[in-house]
């Protein structure tokens, strides 16, 4: 019975690359309405593979979602192509930012908007939406991508999915390579889309202590198995995972063996 109140559910998922190596062999999560959810994990945990096979972008990557399921809005995202998912809100922002470089930010953003077909009075309606939100891509509007700051592209990035209205936004390691600062003013703006539209976000993060600051709940994977969901600020509150994941150090009494207890 699909609940309502639940706009992606992955349950037990498997997948594998070229029929032979796997990926992942039992992730499941599931994110509610208006909520954000980091997805944390290692180097090679599987957290790219996963928001991949969430907008069935696996296949044209030779892998493939060999058992459970993914349901997006109630419907299995295996049964539609990407670009219909895109259309229906679930809208993912890649790792490594991915601007045109010889395009202007403003150019990048539009380019988004075209994906939704929309009318130049819908766009720019959109496009001061986005602006709004980054003001700093305001005053860069006119500068070619490939000369603004890593910041600036991750901004660049984010805003064209924004460009397309997502319900439901998925971002790969949006921290990745930025300084502190950026970092934090990136999640800050994400919460307050958040909390401003209503908008869900599923986040894959390498850096836990960012994410887990900012989203309502949080999945660890370990070796492609979810092994452990709750509550970011439960999470934030535990030894283990501060010393595992944190890089924090445990006090005598944390056993990481509780990790797996809970899972
Ligand atoms: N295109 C591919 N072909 C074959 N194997 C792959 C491919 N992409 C990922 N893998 C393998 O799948 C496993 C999970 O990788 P994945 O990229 O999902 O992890 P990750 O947690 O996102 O790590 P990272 O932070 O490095 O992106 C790894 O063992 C990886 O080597």
């Amino acid at each position: 019975m699909p609940n309502d109140d639940i706009i992606l559910a992955v349950d037990a998922v498997h997948a594998t690359y070229i029929n032979a190596i796997t990926a992942l062999h039992g992730v499941s999560f599931e994110i509610r309405r208006g909520g954000i959810l980091a997805l944390l994990g290692a180097n090679g945990a599987g957290k790219t593979t996963t928001l991949k096979a969430v907008s069935n972008l696996l296949p044209a990557e030779r892998g493939q979602v060999n058992a459970g399921s993914i349901r997006y809005d109630g419907s299995d995202v295996s049964r539609r192509k990407p670009g219909d998912l895109v259309r229906a809100g679930l809208v993912q922002v890649l790792e490594g930012r991915h601007c045109f470089k010889s395009l202007t930010v403003e150019e990048n953003l539009v380019a988004g908007g075209i994906g939704r077909s929309g009318r130049r009075a819908e766009i720019n309606a959109d496009l001061e939406r986005v602006y709004s939100y980054f003001p700093r891509l305001r005053e860069k509007r006119r500068t070619l991508s490939g000369l603004t700051s890593g910041g600036e592209q991750q901004m660049t990035a984010i805003g064209r999915a924004l460009m397309s209205r997502p319900r439901l936004l998925v971002l790969d390691e949006p921290s990745m390579g930025l300084a502190p600062l950026i970092v934090q003013d990136i999640f800050q703006t994400l919460k307050k889309l958040n909390r401003e539209t209503g908008l869900s976000i599923l986040v894959a993060e390498q850096n836990s202590a960012v994410a887990l600051r900012y989203a309502d709940h949080a999945t660890v994977l370990e070796n492609g198995v979810s092994i452990l969901s709750g509550a970011a600020a439960d999470l934030r509150q535990r030894e283990d995972i501060r010393a595992l994941y944190l890089g924090q150090q445990p006090s005598p009494a944390a056993k990481p063996s509780r990790l797996h207890a809970v899972a």
